[in-house]
């Protein structure tokens, strides 16, 4: 029988998946009790307690072995979109992490079931493994390359001695800089530049230093984003180019912006990165893409990654997806944002005062999201749960595909990413 105290925990995706990164990442002979990984997981802002931790790995093994052992069926487990952290967890499971100790594939001690859960306070804490080598955990990464960043360093020290630069003030410049500061990142170690003092007051607001000088922001810091607007990368890169050392990581998140374009314009062997973020990084709430140059290596990814976990879900991927990503999230809010509206003019048009019916729609946004992320359910079946036969939403949505809604945001995705790429091209 499941701890009537630990059972309803409420993981969400972002905890569990940092909660299997601290895992990776730490040095197991610390954290055999699960202390260490509950105050990197407190650090991050998730108060677990060490039995929750122990509750949450055991059904992840629980759900490991169930899929072992049944590989054709599908896999009801307890775990809510276990689908998301599958690979994860075979890369674990399969591979001599010093999550498990020596020998993992034979048979286990610490095996649990669906069916024979135990007290959580007795189960086995994953054990340590002094074979703690690279080739180990470059076992663990998977198969694709661009997977390597999921043995990511998350290392709060790091992040709050790093000095971080801006150049550009605008919106996705602060809503990173929101994003990093609520994580380990301190606002003394952080500088933005704009030639204008019209977007600088809110970053002053949280402490950032200042300037004019895209220099200045180039010359103090060690990772630096690229924050303008496309058609200015190339005068600031060119501006910024004989200030730009190997000590720097040049992060732009200018859309369609190569990386063959960054690396032309930088000095030789610079370290690039090209990430597209969306804006709700404002309320850690993001949806990043990043895809490595060709001389950043892949601790500089973990460093970005780390640096960017508190804005929300960071991925890396091969550049090909960075435009592709683009039409879908960095512009993809703002669809959203025209289906919320749209919503609300309905009710407004039904006789709703229109401030409640934005009110009701922007909730109806944020729960219809946070409950397709949480569940790990495809949308057909979550779309599915609200349609009563003959009900109202059929109704509602039949009228929708008239409209050709499923169509059209199809094609937005396709035309926001075809114009990423053309502004590549320039
Ligand atoms: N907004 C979004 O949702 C997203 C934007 N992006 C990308 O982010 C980049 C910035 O967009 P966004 O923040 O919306 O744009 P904004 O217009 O809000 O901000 C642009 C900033 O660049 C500054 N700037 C202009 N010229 C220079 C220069 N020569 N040197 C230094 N700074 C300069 C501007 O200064 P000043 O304050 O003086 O005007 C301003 O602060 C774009 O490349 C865009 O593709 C990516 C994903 C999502
Ligand atoms: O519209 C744009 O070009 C930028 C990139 C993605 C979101 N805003």
């Amino acid at each position: 029988m499941d701890d009537p105290g630990i059972k309803k925990q409420n993981w969400d995706v972002n905890e569990t998946e940092l909660f299997l990164e601290i895992l990776k990442d730490l040095d197991m002979k610390k954290c055999l009790d699960g202390r260490k990984a509950h105050r990197r997981m407190t650090a991050a802002g998730y108060h677990r307690t060490v039995d929750q931790l122990k509750f949450r790995w055991k059904l992840l093994k629980s759900a490991y072995y169930k899929c072992k052992r049944e590989p054709n069926l599908p896999a009801p487990t307890k775990i809510q979109g276990w689908w998301r952290y599958e690979k994860t967890m075979i890369a674990i499971m399969e591979s001599r992490h010093p999550l498990l100790g020596a020998g993992v594939n034979s048979v286990r001690n610490d095996e649990v079931t669906e069916d024979s859960d135990g007290e959580a306070s007795m189960l086995h804490w994953p054990q340590p493994c002094p074979d703690n080598t690279a080739q180990n955990l470059g076992l663990i990464v998977g198969v694709m390359p661009w997977m390597r960043c999921s043995l990511i360093k998350m290392d709060p020290e790091m992040d709050s001695q790093l000095k971080i630069g801006f150049i550009g003030a605008g919106n996705m410049a602060f809503g990173i800089a929101k994003g990093i500061l609520s994580g380990n990142a301190l606002p003394a170690n952080i500088k933005v530049s704009a030639p204008s003092s019209r977007n600088l007051g809110r970053f002053q607001e949280l402490g950032v230093a200042v300037t004019h000088s895209n220099e200045e922001v180039v010359s103090g810091s060690d990772l630096v984003f690229v924050a303008v607007k496309p058609h200015l990368v190339a005068p600031v890169l060119t501006e910024i180019s004989e200030h730009v050392t190997e000590r720097h990581i040049i992060v732009s998140v200018a859309a369609g912006v190569t990386l063959a374009t960054l690396e032309e314009l930088l000095p030789q062997n610079s370290v690039a990165i090209r990430l597209m973020p969306n804006l709700p990084c404002l309320v850690q709430e993001g949806a990043l893409l990043f895809a490595r140059g060709s001389h950043a290596k892949q601790e500089d990814g973990a460093l970005l990654r780390s640096l960017l976990h508190r804005c929300g879900l960071v991925e890396e991927g091969p550049e090909a997806w960075i435009d592709i990503h683009t039409g879908l999230s960095g512009s993809g809010v703002a669809f959203v944002y025209l289906f919320a509206e749209a919503l609300a003019e309905g009710a407004v048009k039904m006789g709703m005062p229109s401030a409640l019916a934005h009110s009701i729609a922007s909730q109806t946004v944020l729960g219809a999201g946070k409950l397709l992320r949480e569940s790990g359910k495809h949308p057909a079946q979550l779309r599915s749960e609200v349609c009563t036969p003959g009900g109202t939403t059929i109704y509602g949505l039949h009228t929708l595909e008239q409209g050709g809604l499923r169509a059209a945001t199809m094609s937005a995705v396709e035309s926001a990413t075809e114009r990423a790429r053309e502004l590549g091209r320039k």
